[in-house]
């Protein structure tokens, strides 16, 4: 059965090879060695008594269609640093987010926090190109890779001086992340096959992370008390994308956000 990850990445894919015929990996390369080195996002997001926000430009979704328009993302990747955002994740899939590279550059050259290109990234073209548009990490989406792509993208993300935000959605996910070596695991609560997103998920996959790794929360954020909930059961960081885009005040979001009291259950 075709799965909605399966369609999207179909349109990438064709994306992609326009954009490989536009520019060969040669030139793309050349952009890369001419950049100053990648920002480092494991310190960025390092473990401390608050809880970490990677704040999302989000314009529409699969799930929920147009969420907002945004005019101008550089500005509001500056009002989420204002507000206390850590990383500012970029979409960048263009069929069903609306997002582009060059939302991800304006906002690379708006803000001095890591960036994230949060795509479906399945070739090492993709990585390049992240980096030549300004990204500091790149999302690796285990359900879209086999082990072999997944430890060879990550190889190259380490290579370019960058971070991978490792996504998995269960615990055979969570585990094959860790196997691969990812140092930021991420626990999408958005199930790709329904789109439906169950927040518990998040504190029945977390206990199988090995420590160490930083642990992010993804989706389903609606406001300070669904923080909460994913600090109680150990997230450090918390990747919130609708809410934000939604809620009038980028500024005034994001620092409810990382100002959320957390408790014991961070992780070290
Ligand atoms: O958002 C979707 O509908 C979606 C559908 C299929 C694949 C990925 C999808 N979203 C990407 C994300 O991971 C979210 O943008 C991110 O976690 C923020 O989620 P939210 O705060 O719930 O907007």
């Amino acid at each position: 059965m075709t799965t909605v990850l399966d369609q999207i990445i179909a349109g990438v894919l064709e994306d992609l090879a326009a954009r490989q015929d536009a520019l060969p990996l040669a030139a793309l390369q050349d952009r890369v060695r001419a950049l100053p080195p990648a920002l480092d996002a494991v310190a960025a997001l390092a473990p401390r008594p608050g809880i970490h926000l990677i704040a999302e430009v989000k314009r529409r979704s699969p799930s929920k269609g147009d969420l907002a328009p945004i005019g101008d993302p550089a500005a509001l990747a500056r009002a989420y640093q204002e507000g206390g955002a850590s990383v500012i994740s970029v979409l960048t899939e263009q069929r069903r987010f609306g997002g582009s590279l060059a939302d991800l550059q304006a906002v690379r050259a708006a803000v001095d926090i890591p960036v994230l290109r949060k795509d479906f990234v399945v070739e090492d073209y993709q990585v390049w190109e992240a980096r030549a548009h300004g990204a500091d990490l790149v999302l690796l989406i285990v359900a879209a890779l086999d082990q072999e792509r997944l430890v060879s993208l990550l190889e190259l993300t380490e290579r370019l001086g960058m971070d991978a935000l490792v996504e998995s959605h269960d615990e055979v996910e969570a585990e094959r992340a860790a196997a691969a070596g990812a140092r930021i695991i991420g626990i999408n609560t958005r199930d790709l096959r329904t789109l439906d997103v169950d927040r518990a998920t998040f504190a029945r996959v977390a206990p199988t992370v090995p420590a160490g790794v930083l642990l992010v929360a993804e989706s389903g954020v609606r406001g300070p008390e669904d923080v909460a909930e994913y600090a109680g059961a150990g997230a450090g960081v918390v990747l919130v994308g609708e809410a934000l885009v939604t809620g009038g005040d980028p500024v005034a979001g994001a620092r409810e956000i990382v100002q959320v009291q957390t408790r014991e259950g961070i992780r070290p």
